[in-house]
């Protein structure tokens, strides 16, 4: 293990989310190679930021090698190897994600620039802020030299909640439940797929056996659960979505489990008939830092009809945001 510190991007750092998830990275949960943070925030924020700070310093934590905070995108990103893109409006109740996106774009393209001058040649891009996908497509737009595999959204958070919303059903433990896989936007219009996933080794379709409670309940609680959320705390998903950011980094660059897979959104080679380019949710299989495609599932009609209408819902958000002049 490199003792040299791993150096993180948080922006939005002062927000709910980099509250639950600074502490997380600083204490270790990316492993044992201490890591240096560096935080961005809006020049307003900056004060409540130095609070975290102070808080940070507090924890000793061991692994915590150093934090730098600031409101200059490129002085923060300088040499990072990871960049958690945070920092983005939450949406409010009765708000669809999709709604943010003329608040937030913009964000995206000049830290898509700021990232493609600075930052480390082993740069990996996770971005969590809403609309997710769209704001990951904006960033890597932006940023023409690093390489389009560097860049995935966070749909990480719905994984993890088809995952427990399985494991509710059937009475198995979250860990019998793998090969869960969220395919295409992280939205409204998402496609959680039991027909891939197993509980204990056996087909997840089977083992309910339930198509009503599959496409009526279990489909749209996972797909609304962060409206859901927003309605009964007043707030959007943050530790959940910060533990979910920490998930996604770790097994990004140390690894998914053997003979499992996780959800992430990539951008699309064109497979599953996925608009090439888009950044869409696929399975993946990670290894030191890279990914891929988990190639060769077969789709059936009821599936396929999902995938394309997400698909579809990307493909009218990279419009709006090509219009908008954001890419
Ligand atoms: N992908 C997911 O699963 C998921 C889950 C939950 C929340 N989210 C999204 O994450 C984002 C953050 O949520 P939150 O609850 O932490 O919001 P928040 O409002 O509590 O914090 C956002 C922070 O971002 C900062 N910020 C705004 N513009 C910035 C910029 N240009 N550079 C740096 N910082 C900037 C704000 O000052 C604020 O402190 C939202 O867009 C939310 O919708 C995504
Ligand atoms: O739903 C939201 O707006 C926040 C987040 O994307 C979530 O899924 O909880």
């Amino acid at each position: 293990m490199s003792s040299t510190p791993l150096k993180i991007a948080v922006t939005g750092a002062a927000g709910q989310i980099g509250y639950s998830l600074l502490f997380r990275l600083a204490s270790g949960a990316l492993g044992d190679r201490p890591v240096e943070l560096r935080l961005l925030e809006i020049t307003p924020a900056l004060k409540a930021l130095e609070g975290v700070v102070m808080e940070l310093d507090d924890c000793a934590f061991p692994t915590l090698a150093g934090v730098e905070i600031g409101d200059d995108a490129e002085t923060i990103f300088d040499g990072v190897n990871l960049a958690l893109l945070v920092g983005a409006k939450p949406r409010g109740p009765g708000m669809e994600r999709g709604d943010l996106l003329s608040a937030n774009g913009a964000i995206f393209t000049a830290q898509g620039k700021a990232l493609n001058k600075v930052a480390a040649d082993d740069v990996r891009i996770g971005v969590t802020g809403n609309p997710a996908n769209t704001n990951a497509l904006i960033a890597m737009s932006n940023a023409p030299d690093i390489p389009r595999e560097r860049f995935s959204a966070l749909t990480r958070l719905d994984h993890n909640r088809a995952i427990s919303q399985l494991a509710a059903k059937t009475g198995a433990p979250v860990t019998d439940i793998t090969k869960m896989t969220i395919w295409g936007n992280h939205s409204a219009t998402q496609y959680p797929d039991l027909f891939h996933a197993e509980v204990a080794g056996r087909n997840a379709a089977e083992a309910v056996g339930d198509q009503d409670w599959l496409e009526n309940t279990f489909i749209p609680t996972v797909a609304k659960r962060g409206a859901a959320i927003i309605e009964a705390r007043g707030s959007s998903s943050a530790a959940s979505a910060a533990s979910a950011t920490i998930d996604a980094a770790r097994d990004w660059l140390h690894g998914s489990a053997e003979g499992d897979w996780v959800s992430m959104a990539v951008v699309s080679d064109g497979s599953y008939g996925v608009q090439e380019g888009l950044i869409s949710s696929f399975p993946v299989t990670t290894s030191n830092g890279d990914w891929s495609i988990v190639q060769g599932l077969e789709i059936d009609d009821f599936s396929r009809g999902r995938i394309d209408a997400s698909v579809a819902e990307l493909a009218d958000e990279k419009a709006a945001v090509t219009e908008l002049g954001l890419i």
